[in-house]
């Protein structure tokens, strides 16, 4: 599947493959060139190109770039950081195919360029640049004239997905086989700007090889776990979801989570409120329940009382012994508990009390600082990326973990990690979060695994802020979300229909 993610390693274990399997090293390299010349082919009318070449194999796809572009008759110059005579195996050859001496690269080459191909570094960048290779980045992005990325922007590290030292933010960038995790996280993932992955020709064996680190979130992965309503079906048999509400000054966060939640299709979902809320929870709400919460020890009572199938708590709950208390409680009964906000917040004294309880269907929707107080090594930890961030809190907490951000990670033990980029900037607005934990209960409600409800609603959130754009609020979010799923609905069966349909034809 073209949603896999890889690690640079494992991308040259799939070129090792390649080559045991009759596929060289030059021919992925011509595909590779050709397929950035391609791409800027597409994109551009000829002009003045520049194409930085740099001393390894990045380089060499430069070359083969700059030959294919000349050959459609575009103005090519190629400049060469290094001497051609230290050019080993592919990229001497490709080298070779450009049949000129490059230019030595200086920062001045780039004066009269009007696009420039960056392939300095790609998947063997080893350290910051710096010297000759940091002035050679910073002229090409000081140029302001498109830069087109082999691979990766150079100076980008492909598995951390982060730029320690100079970088040019390129306007595009091409990438073969898969992509690797730096065009999928930020903040490298801004850096490459849009992102066009080349088939080179990698042998579809090389699944014997190496395993994907991740994949992209889609609703090919998770589509098929979704409830189909059925006829017949009363409100009970759809699942119940109770939230739980913060003080009468904190209620409107557990309210969105529960309207959402009740979009998400749960059959019933109760708002769990302290003494000093009820009223206000019960004037706001219609469509769902208002239930008089008093005691944060009996929690599990309450919940097990309304047969809750799954349960929010934490938005605005409140920080401290009262919000630690429900949660330990609350997992003394069935429902599968989603916790987010004051609920992972009240354990950052003692986070393993928490992990002590939770079980594997289990999610937390954590932000970055969250994320921090419950896992402060994992989160201090610079040769980590996020995906591996996550997989490790995962682990550790024994259940799914949605990391948030633009590229949020789901991430829970036996699953393969799932990134979320299918978002919008508009939705860093209050309330947002609240929304998903809602959303993520109604499907867990359901009877959805976490890992697959964190995963759907994650995606659906996001394409409910795209439909919306700028300006939306998090109220709109829900209330968009039965427009969002029919026509999801739809696409997914007019997809199915086509594969029926070219199945039937082959
Ligand atoms: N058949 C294949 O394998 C295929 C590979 N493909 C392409 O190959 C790319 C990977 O090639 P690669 O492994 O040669 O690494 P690459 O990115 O060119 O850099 C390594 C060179 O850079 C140097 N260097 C590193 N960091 C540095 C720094 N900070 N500052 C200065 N120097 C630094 C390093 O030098 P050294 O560390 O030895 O000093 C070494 O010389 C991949 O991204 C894709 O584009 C495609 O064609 C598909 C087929
Ligand atoms: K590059």
């Amino acid at each position: 599947m073209h949603d896999d993610i890889l690690n640079t390693k494992d991308c040259g274990v799939c070129d090792r493959h390649a080559a045991e399997n009759g596929v060289s090293g030059e021919s992925l390299m011509a595909r590779a060139g050709a397929a950035v010349a391609q791409a800027i082919r597409e994109r551009w009318a000829p002009r003045e190109t520049v194409v930085l070449c740099g001393p390894g194999n990045n380089g060499g796809d430069g070359f083969i770039c700059a030959a294919a572009l000349r050959e459609a008759g575009w103005p090519v110059r190629v400049c060469l950081m290094g001497g051609q005579d230290q050019l080993k195996g592919d990229a001497a050859w490709a080298a070779g195919v450009w049949h000129e001496t490059p230019e030595r690269a200086a920062p001045a080459a780039f004066d009269t360029a009007d696009l420039i191909v960056d392939a300095l570094f790609g998947a063997g960048l080893n350290r910051p640049p710096e010297g000759e290779a940091a002035a050679l980045i910073t002229a090409m992005s000081g140029r302001g004239v498109p830069v087109v990325a082999i691979d990766l922007p150079s100076g980008v590290s492909g598995d951390l997905a982060r730029a320690d030292g100079a970088v040019a933010a390129a306007g595009l960038t091409v990438t073969f086989h898969r992509r690797k995790p730096a065009h999928s996280l930020e903040p490298a993932a801004s850096l490459c700007g849009e992102v066009v992955l080349a088939d080179i020709g990698i042998p579809a064996s090389w699944r014997d090889a190496v395993q994907p680190c991740a994949r992209e979130n889609g609703p090919q992965l998770w589509f098929s776990s979704l409830p189909a309503a059925r006829a017949g079906d009363h409100k009970h048999a759809r699942g119940r979801l109770a939230v739980f509400s913060g003080g009468a000054s904190s209620t409107g966060a557990a309210r969105l989570a529960a309207r959402a939640g009740l979009r998400a299709g749960a059959g019933l979902v109760t708002l769990a409120s302290p003494p000093s809320a009820l009223m206000i929870n019960a004037v706001g709400s219609t469509a769902v329940m208002v239930r008089r919460w008093t005691d944060p020890a009996a929690t599990d009572t309450l919940l097990e009382n309304l047969r809750a199938d799954a349960a929010v708590l934490g938005p605005a709950m409140g920080v401290g012994e009262g919000t630690r208390e429900s949660v330990i409680s609350a997992a003394r009964a069935a429902a599968v508990l989603v916790l987010d906000a004051d609920a992972l917040t009240s354990f950052e004294d003692a986070p393993e009390v928490l992990f002590a309880v939770l079980r594997p269907g289990d999610v937390l929707t954590p932000h970055p600082g969250e994320f921090r107080r419950l896992f402060p090594d994992i989160a201090a930890r610079d040769d980590l990326n996020r995906i591996q961030a996550a997989a490790m809190a995962a682990e550790r907490a024994g259940c799914c973990v949605l990391l948030k951000g633009p590229d949020t990670v789901i991430a829970a033990p036996g699953h393969l990690p799932v990134i979320n980029r299918h978002a919008s900037p508009a939705l860093a607005t209050a309330g947002s979060g609240d929304v998903l934990a809602g959303l993520i209960g109604g499907l867990a409600a359901q009877g959805v695994g976490g890992f697959d409800a964190a995963c759907a609603a994650a995606w659906l959130h996001g394409d409910c802020a795209l439909r919306l754009g700028t300006g939306l609020i998090a109220e709109d979010l829900a209330d968009i979300l039965p427009e969002r799923l029919g026509t999801l609905h739809r696409t997914m069966q007019r997809q199915r229909a086509l594969g029926h349909l070219i199945a039937h034809k082959s």
